[in-house]
């Protein structure tokens, strides 16, 4: 069943809050927003003078009550691009709904970014994926969405975009080929797939009968996130590059006594830190030199 949209916040609300973030932020305008998955925070390392707000200071903003999720956005420049990192998602089985969850897209838009990268921590279902494995995303099945749980349900907010937005081209196809070309040149190769995200509402991981079912129609990772993010985001019209860390394996035996966990998925992530590090900073660095809209008329 579909969430309460009771109190979702209005336009001129989040401007209040996007207005007080530019106060305190030297009305300093971002290019790029980063999404930072679970045990992904360090994504904000390098960040050269940074400004870092907790989210308990920002109008309007939801806490995060995950481990691995710290609580703020971080403002700065990163490979020289002006930039908001989150440290600190919401997710939908924190008890959101989930048009809160995914309520600082629209600051970011507000905020003037162009550009968002969503990252997160997810289980490998197609088993030629392993722990450590990055798989940029090509597409994605939003499982609450199919049942009616949509950011985007309710009386369309017209500011930020269309009653009903396109799905095409929702994982920017030129980012992906110029994160194909980042890969080669950091030496990721073996590391790196393209596969479709499946995302569920969590807070359990699958059980095996759910990762079969996952397998059998396509799925390449599932996790609890992304998703809700990325459909406000290309409402808005915000160009999206996302990727899963491949955390834990997906386990399709009955017979496992295997059993996925969080401070598994934080260990993943922490091995990883360095070498997303510099694939995100690549990445970055491109949006940079991107023109600021990705309309094809200007
Ligand atoms: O925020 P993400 O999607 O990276 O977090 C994943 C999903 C759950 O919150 C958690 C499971 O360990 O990691
Ligand atoms: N399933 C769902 N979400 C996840 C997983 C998983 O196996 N790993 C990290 N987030």
């Amino acid at each position: 069943m579909a969430d309460s949209i009771e109190g979702r916040y209005s336009y001129y609300q989040l401007k209040e809050t996007a207005d007080y973030l530019k106060e305190n932020i030297n009305c300093m305008v971002p290019k790029v927003a980063i999404i930072c998955g679970s045990g992904l925070g360090p994504l904000a390392e390098g960040i050269e003078n940074p400004i870092e707000i907790t989210y308990d200071r920002i109008p309007c903003f939801p806490k995060s009550t995950v481990i691995g999720h710290s609580g703020s956005l971080v403002f700065g420049c990163l490979s020289g691009v002006p930039v908001v990192v989150m440290k600190g998602r919401f997710h939908f089985y924190e008890g959101y709904p989930v048009w809160k969850v995914t309520m600082p897209c629209r600051i970011f838009k507000l905020l003037g970014c162009s550009f968002l990268i969503v990252t997160n921590a997810a289980g490998g279902v197609n088993q030629r994926f392993k722990v450590g494995d990055i798989m940029m995303i090509k597409d994605h099945v939003f499982l609450l969405g199919l049942s009616g749980n949509n950011p985007l349900r309710g009386p369309n907010e017209d500011m930020f975009g269309r009653r009903v937005p396109s799905m095409t081209n929702c994982y920017d196809m030129d980012l992906r080929k110029h994160a194909r070309k980042v890969v080669k040149q950091l030496g990721l190769e073996k590391k790196f797939h393209e596969g479709v995200y499946a995302s569920v509402g969590g807070p359990n991981y699958e059980s095996v009968a759910e990762m079969r079912m996952l397998s059998t129609v396509g799925i390449d990772a599932v996790g609890m996130s992304t998703v809700p993010e990325v459909l406000v985001a290309r409402h808005c019209d915000l160009a999206v590059f996302a990727f899963s860390l491949i955390t834990n394996e997906g386990i399709l035996d009955y017979n496992s006594t295997k059993k996925p966990g969080h401070l598994e998925v934080l260990k993943a992530a922490k091995a990883m830190e360095g070498p997303l590090q510099d694939f995100v900073k690549e990445m970055v660095k491109f949006m940079g030199c991107k023109k600021p809209c990705n309309c094809g008329c200007c």
